[in-house]
């Protein structure tokens, strides 16, 4: 082997938690690594979150343009180059990398570019450039993340579908994307080729977009990508696939349908980063899904070895990456976090956005609470109505015995927003009548949250 070198923090994959974690024990006086294969930042700013949101603002900007009209501008001769998009998304994921670069080098930890696997206890084996280096940390943290799924369908690897990390970096419009999956990414990147200019057709094998939210949820997410033109099929199980994304593709289905298209985008899930790199030489279990197995402490089964983020099965957005660097810092400096009943909210960024913080209905019932529920449609909220994008409503869920907020989701404009007021009434504990009789500027969006919780029984 060749000559090891020694790290009081080793850091195995440089996601949003590993590179925190990193920035803040290098800055404490520790001697650090992060093993990196390229993406400086992690995922989340180079081919994920960033890239993805950059592009559904360009997609935004045409769809606005297009019904300029309404607002009274005449707009002529709309074309959207792809290419142009593309660049303008490549130039925000530059800036971030940079940023993201100069604070590596201000922190003083050292960012080993190679792939890596382990190759004993706490012993990691890297391929960079120069040759392989072998890294030995005290204490080991890995944040390896996850990579698309590809779904076992006759025909689908062999056509070479695309994922999010192409599709945001395609410079030629697909005629026709099919898109394989009806999830986060499916209805986000959906809405934003089409408005960019593609027919998309979504295939989905569930009975309905987003399954874990309540069915007027999914219902209503359905029919802001029809009104759009989307084309959703539901219920739809692909059984084999021809052709090549990028030429000509199809799919058929298990009912006999032919989906056809231009190209394939899988957005069908992921899969945890486990496989080949000798998880076992360093005594790291993983669970029934292949991800690391890791306690409330995110402790894998090998001592002075943590995982965190989406590796570790925690949910998959950064903000909860971001949170397990909280959770594993709280242990190297005293603190008692853990990852027990943890708030952690969501948005889709479809336009109008969804966001959900806490219980919906469904949950709610499924742990027999009782509760309150309201709902408000946003056409009623003055601001939607300036702003014409009326689509969508709120809906809260208040403990039936108790005014504590049990869960807040709303589909409309500046969903996100919205919903973070609602969480810090319910991290402060606050009762809902605080949002009932708060005074908001007006005309704002989070003043229809007065209108909301006044409409709580
Ligand atoms: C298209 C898309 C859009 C998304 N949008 C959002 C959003 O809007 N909001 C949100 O909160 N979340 C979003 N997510 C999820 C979010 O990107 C992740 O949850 C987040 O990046 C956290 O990732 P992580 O910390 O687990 O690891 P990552 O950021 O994935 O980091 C893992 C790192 O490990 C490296 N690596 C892996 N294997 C090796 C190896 N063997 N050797 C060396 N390095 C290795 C990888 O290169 C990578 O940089 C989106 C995801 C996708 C795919
Ligand atoms: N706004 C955000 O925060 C954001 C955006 C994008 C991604 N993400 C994260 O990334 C994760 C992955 O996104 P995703 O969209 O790939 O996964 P997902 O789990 O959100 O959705 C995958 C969808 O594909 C469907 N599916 C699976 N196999 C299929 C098949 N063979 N045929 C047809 N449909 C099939 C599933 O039923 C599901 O609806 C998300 O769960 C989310 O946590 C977050």
């Amino acid at each position: 082997m060749a000559q090891v070198e020694t790290f009081d923090i080793l850091v195995f994959g440089g996601g949003k938690a590993g590179k925190t974690l990193a920035i803040e024990q290098a800055k404490a006086g520790k001697r650090v690594a992060v093993i990196e294969a390229g993406l400086i930042g992690g995922s989340c700013i180079n081919i994920a979150c960033i890239p993805s949101k950059a592009l559904i603002r360009s997609a935004e900007v045409a769809h606005a343009t297009r019904r300029a009209s309404e607002f009274g501008t005449q707009a002529e001769n709309i074309r959207t180059s792809l290419d142009l998009v593309r660049n303008r998304t490549a130039s925000v994921v530059a800036e971030m990398v940079a940023f993201n670069q100069t604070g590596f080098d201000a922190s003083g930890f050292e960012l080993v570019i190679g792939w890596g696997r382990f190759v004993s206890p706490k012993t990691i084996a890297v391929e960079t450039g120069n040759g392989v280096r072998t890294l030995m940390g005290d204490k080991v943290f890995i944040n390896l993340g996850t990579t698309a799924a590809v779904p076992d369908v006759p025909g689908l690897a062999a056509a070479d579908p695309i994922t999010h990390v192409e599709a945001l970096q395609l410079g030629d419009m697909p005629t026709h994307l099919l898109v394989l999956g009806g999830g986060y990414i499916g209805m986000e990147l959906g809405q934003a080729f089409r408005r960019l200019g593609a027919d998309v057709t979504i295939i989905e094998h569930g009975t309905r977009l987003a399954p874990r939210e309540d069915e007027d949820v999914s219902a209503a997410l359905l029919g802001v990508l029809q009104d759009e033109g989307v084309n959703v099929a539901l219920n739809c199980a692909g059984t084999a696939v021809a052709g090549k994304s990028g030429q000509a593709v199809s799919i058929t289905t298990a009912d006999g349908r032919i989906f056809e298209g231009s190209h394939l985008l899988v957005a069908a899930g992921r899969r945890p980063r486990t496989g080949g790199i000798g998880l076992d030489l360093a005594g790291v279990e993983l669970d029934g899904r292949g991800f690391v197995k890791v306690d409330n402490l995110l402790r894998t089964t090998a001592q002075d070895v943590w995982a965190m983020g989406e590796v570790a099965g925690t949910p998959m957005f950064t903000h909860a990456s971001l949170d397990d660097y909280r959770v594993v810092s709280g242990q190297l400096k005293g603190g008692d976090r853990t990852t027990d009943g943890r708030m952690i909210p969501y948005c889709v960024f479809i336009d109008p956005e969804f966001a959900r913080v806490g219980l919906n209905e469904s949950e709610a019932r499924s742990r027999n609470l009782e509760y309150r529920i309201a709902r408000l449609p946003m056409d009623v909220v003055p601001r939607a109505r300036t702003l014409s994008q009326r689509k969508g409503f709120m809906k809260t869920l208040v403990a039936k015995d108790t005014d504590r907020i049990l869960g807040f989701g709303m589909l409309g404009v500046n969903a996100g927003e919205v919903m973070s007021v609602v969480q810090m009434a319910m991290l402060g504990d606050l009762p809902f009548t605080v949002l009932r009789d708060g005074i908001f500027a007006h005309p704002t969006i989070s003043e229809g949250l007065n209108m909301l919780f006044a409409n709580v029984r």
